[in-house]
């Protein structure tokens, strides 16, 4: 996408051939701040801090950090330390474990001195999937945007409303939920988007909000809370969310809080969509209440908040009493029977195993 005018993806490989680059996502939206790694430990120390974030781009940083250990030593002892490093920096959004498999499948059979290239070809290669896959259910999820459309006969704007971010800066390029916004104001479609602040870490009302109005898509930042209340007023025509990892049967992993602005979805009436690249599928779940481990992170990220003061200086200030305990659960599930549909690179089919299976029948396990 673009910053200033700048075309730009959110990870890449600086000129020198081998160092990352990536934007460093907590100095948004009030400064925008490029950063370069040169080692697998800062790429696992971005991801674990959230400078770069979003299941997709998880992926993408994590194959990179791979690249930067074979730079340091290719062994196969090197290998599964980096591995095991990377592997263990955010335990929810499975395209860290799809990408850090796919780098040791490549990685394996080459000898030691082939391995840095052929980790920096498989690394390239997995950020120009993401940007294709996320393009295509941009396409697909942009005709369910026009279908709303027709419904509501074109009159005034159509509303959509989005939880925490799950753009551009989610992925390498495009986004997966914001993907179709990008291409509906792109046709002229009038999108409005409202958009979850995304309490605790505000992802909404820091990164989804930064990047709309960078591509001058209309949007209102919300408190997390006000979504059900839009709803029941007719002010929502459709939702769509991101996902960090989705059964085979269709229960969908995603921010905290997802799961209830699905429930009001539901008791609306109002369409609930799940943008899923196949990347972020777990082929090997079918409960994802039961089985999906969800991140929980520093209770700081809730008792703290960090913005910017009349100054011009950015500050972090507490604002729970010094004594309370605060649980920051970083994601919830919301179970498939909540989901109106998922949107694929492969096309839109129910939340259902039969529905993954439609479209990704090489999956289908011999019974
Ligand atoms: C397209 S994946 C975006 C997904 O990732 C976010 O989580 P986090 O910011 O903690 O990495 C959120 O769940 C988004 O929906």
């Amino acid at each position: 996408m673009k910053v200033q005018g700048e075309p730009m993806r959110s990870i890449w490989v600086e000129a020198d051939g081998w160092t990352v680059g990536i934007i460093d996502q907590t100095r948004l939206p009030h400064a925008f701040v490029k950063a370069e790694l040169a080692t697998a430990e800062e790429a696992g120390h971005a991801i674990r801090t959230m400078r770069v974030r979003g299941a997709p781009l998880i992926g993408a940083t994590a194959a990179y950090g791979v690249c930067l250990a074979m730079r340091e030593d290719a062994s196969d002892a090197a290998l599964e330390r980096a591995l095991t490093m990377l592997r263990a920096t955010r335990p929810t959004a499975v395209n860290l474990h799809w990408a850090l498999e796919g780098m040791r499948r490549v990685l394996t059979p080459l000898r030691p001195p082939e391995r840095v290239a052929g980790a920096y070809r498989h690394a390239a290669a997995l950020c120009d999937e993401d940007v294709a896959i996320n393009r295509a259910i941009g396409g697909h999820a942009l005709k369910l945007f026009q279908d709303a459309w027709d419904r509501k006969g074109r009159k005034g704007r159509l509303n959509v409303l989005t939880h925490c971010n799950a753009g551009w800066l989610a992925t390498v390029d495009w986004g997966t939920a914001l993907a179709p916004v990008y291409l509906a104001h792109d046709a002229g479609m009038p999108v409005h988007v409202w958009v979850d602040e995304t309490r605790p870490r505000n992802q909404g009302a820091v990164l989804t909000a930064w990047e709309l109005g960078q591509h001058g898509v209309a949007h209102t930042v919300i408190a997390d809370n006000v979504g059900g209340h839009l709803m029941q007023h007719g002010d929502v025509d459709l939702c769509i969310v991101g996902t960090d990892r989705t059964t085979a049967h269709g229960d969908v992993a995603n921010k905290i809080g997802t799961y209830l602005k699905a429930l009001a979805a539901k008791d609306n009436g109002v369409s609930f969509y799940v943008a899923l690249p196949s990347p972020t599928v777990d082929w090997t779940l079918q409960d994802g209440v039961r089985q999906i481990p969800i991140e929980q992170r520093d209770g700081t990220e809730l008792s703290d908040v960090t913005g910017l003061l009349p100054s011009g200086e950015v500050a972090t200030v507490r604002i729970t009493p010094p004594g309370s305990a605060a649980a920051n659960y970083a994601f919830d599930v919301t179970p498939a029977r909540l989901v109106t549909a998922l949107i694929t690179e492969r096309g839109v089919c129910p939340a259902s195993e039969e529905g993954l299976l439609s479209l990704f029948p090489e999956r289908r396990q011999a019974k």
